[in-house]
């Protein structure tokens, strides 16, 4: 289980992410919706450490990641892709996949990636890349330059790197952005398979067409708040949502109001779940 707890990010004078709390759970597809400059990636950037967090907690179960260095939070089980392809374009798709298998304690990615450890320990990764590579239709193209493949193949890689150290909780970041409608629909099927019950999974997507259909739960974000969560049901069928996230200002003013008079967490349509959130 994941959970943001009061958590901000602040550049400078200004709030990226603005005191938001949520829980990821396990077993499901939290879907996170937002316009542009939402804040989105600032979770997922705090979340993997790549952005220290200004205020709040990020914790996995007990676990509180915000203090950690990036390999600590991997090593607690916490896995990302990028919004931008990060393969090493020049080293062939195995031997990406190998470099998310290396013990924390070694320090060097090179060293354990071209040699460390026992042959056993150097088989055993490999049968665990293979069988990733496997899964997601990659296996052809094991040994090949992970930069010589198609757009979509080296998001799949990234999406297979991901996977290889079988996290507890793994965050995508907009893993559909530049693929075709083919391509889109064989990720579909990729991360419906990976729905299992010890994986908490966060998608940061804007092909709402693919949120709608495979997530469990959607948390909307808007200037660094949390505007509401709730099924895909309650938030399609909910106007004021989809008016917010398509960007008209004045649906946005008339929510925040409207929350803004309400204290802490409100149901504003106790039938259908919808969960609001006061900015
Ligand atoms: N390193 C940074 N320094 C300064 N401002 C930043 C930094 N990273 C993000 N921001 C700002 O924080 C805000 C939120 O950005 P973020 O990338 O989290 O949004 P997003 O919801 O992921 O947007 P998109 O859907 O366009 O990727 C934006 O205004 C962005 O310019």
């Amino acid at each position: 289980m994941l959970r943001f707890d009061h958590v901000t990010k602040q550049f400078g004078g200004f709030k990226a992410v603005d005191d938001v709390s949520f829980t990821v759970r396990p077993g499901i597809i939290t879907a996170v919706i937002g316009p542009n400059g939402a804040g989105k990636s600032t979770l997922v950037n705090m979340a993997a450490g790549s952005y220290r967090v200004s205020t709040g907690r990020i914790l996995i179960d007990d676990v509180e990641l915000q203090a950690l260095p990036k390999h600590k939070i991997a090593h607690a089980g916490l896995s990302r892709t990028y919004q931008n392809i990060r393969l090493f374009d020049g080293m062939s798709v195995m031997k990406n996949l190998e470099v998310a298998l290396v013990p924390p304690s070694i320090g060097s990615l090179v060293s354990d990636t071209f040699g460390f450890g026992g042959r056993r320990e150097a088989e055993e990764r490999r049968e665990r890349c293979f069988e990733v590579l496997k899964t997601l239709g990659l296996a052809p193209f094991a040994e090949r330059q992970a930069g010589s493949l198609a757009y979509g193949q080296q998001k799949l890689v990234e999406l297979a790197r991901a996977i290889v150290p079988k996290p507890r909780v793994l965050l995508l970041d907009e893993p559909a952005a530049g693929l075709n409608h083919g391509e889109t629909e064989q990720l579909k099927q990729h991360i419906l398979a990976l729905r299992q019950p010890d994986l908490a999974m966060v998608l940061i997507e804007h092909d709402m067409k693919l949120i709608m259909s495979i997530s469990d739960t959607i948390i909307v974000m808007n200037r660094g708040q949390l505007l509401a969560e709730g099924s895909p049901a309650d938030i399609r069928a909910n106007i004021e949502v989809q008016e917010a996230y398509l960007g008209q200002p004045g649906a946005i003013r008339d929510i925040e109001a409207a929350a803004r008079g309400r204290r802490n967490r409100v149901r504003l349509r106790e039938g259908e779940g919808l969960t609001w959130h006061q900015p």
